[in-house]
């Protein structure tokens, strides 16, 4: 192989064998992964060699994190070398605060700093009782965020959108979420052009083919120096690639009490002198585990125990 011919790029959108990689001077090609050893997800750092009209990627550079859920099946990787994450809930649909808690724990696992954004704060009821449910993960130390990506008055949205996007300045922000939640309005917001950029995208590497990319890399400043990532929805968000016992350690609220146990490797779902036990049993509530993160806890640990032998 020569070295010579070797070009860097970047990953920006990826669909199965097809992926479109960017170059330092803002040229797009489709490249193909050479052997599975370069095989790429968004946000890899690649050398890519040319062909006829299109390239192959040779090497992946290594990576400086890389975001995925696993379930029983498949390894879904989302992106790799992020700056941070951002969960986008609403108001409505409600969201499910296990679903948020399994985005949260994957981040903590790759140490990737999450940020929460409850978007339709315009629905004041259901607002204020989302608002509410997420206190917890604000005492958690978690970054909270209301937006009105949607609003009715046009004031709001203006400096919400700069608290989010200064947040965002000059980092890899991946947007996950689930269904309805506003991640295609917030991507329009950031970028009023991201559509024409979608079906650019989407015809190019599905060749006419009636499929969605998955997850496409777009630059919100015109220095790209500021990306955003979309993806698909988190449904099965699966944790598998976690082990049990490391989960208190991702999880704030509990972690907080897991130093205070009898034993060092103590599972806090049974041992006498546990200190989250302890908490849970003297002040439910009070030192910041709810009962439904300690379920969630104790329903992903058995998950997770599960599935390894
Ligand atoms: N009331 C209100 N509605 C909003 C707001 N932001 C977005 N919506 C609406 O919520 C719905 C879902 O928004 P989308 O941006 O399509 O959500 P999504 O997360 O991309 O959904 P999927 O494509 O299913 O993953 C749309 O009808 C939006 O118009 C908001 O701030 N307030
Ligand atoms: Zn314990």
């Amino acid at each position: 192989m020569n070295q010579h011919l070797l070009e860097p790029g970047l990953v920006v959108a990826g669909h199965g064998r097809h992926v479109w990689v960017e170059t330092p001077d803002g040229r797009r090609l489709i490249c193909h992964p050479r052997g599975k050893k370069s095989v790429t997800v968004v946000g890899d750092q690649v050398l890519w060699k040319a062909t006829q009209d299109e390239g192959t990627i040779e090497k992946v550079l290594p990576r400086r994190n890389l975001f995925y859920r696993q379930d029983e099946i498949r390894t879904k990787s989302f992106a790799a070398n992020l700056d941070q994450v951002l969960i986008l809930i609403a108001a409505e649909p409600e969201f499910s605060e296990s679903q948020l808690s399994r985005a949260l724990i994957a981040a903590e696992a790759e140490r990737i700093r999450p940020i929460i954004a409850l978007n339709k704060s315009d629905l004041a009821e259901p607002f204020g009782r989302a608002w509410d449910r997420l206190g917890i993960y604000r005492d958690m130390g978690y970054t909270l965020l209301p937006l009105a990506l949607k609003p009715k008055a046009e004031g709001a949205l203006a400096t919400e959108l700069a608290l989010l996007l200064e947040l965002m300045q000059g980092k890899t922000t991946l947007v996950l979420g689930p269904s309805g939640s506003g991640k295609s309005t917030l991507i329009n917001r950031l970028l009023p052009h991201a559509d024409v950029l979608t079906n650019e995208i989407s015809t190019a590497l599905n060749s006419g083919k009636h499929t969605t990319t998955s997850t496409s890399l777009y630059w919100v400043d015109e220095a790209k120096t500021t990306a955003v990532i979309d993806s698909p929805g988190f449904q099965e968000f699966g944790l598998n690639h976690i082990d049990p016992m490391h989960l208190a350690g991702l999880m704030p609220d509990i972690k907080a009490h897991a130093g205070d146990c009898k034993f060092y490797n103590c599972s806090h779902l049974h041992e006498p002198g546990c200190g989250v036990l302890n908490q849970m049993k003297e002040a439910p509530g009070a030192g910041g585990i709810s009962a439904n993160r300690y379920k969630i806890y104790s329903d992903l640990f058995a998950e997770l125990s599960q599935t390894r032998y």
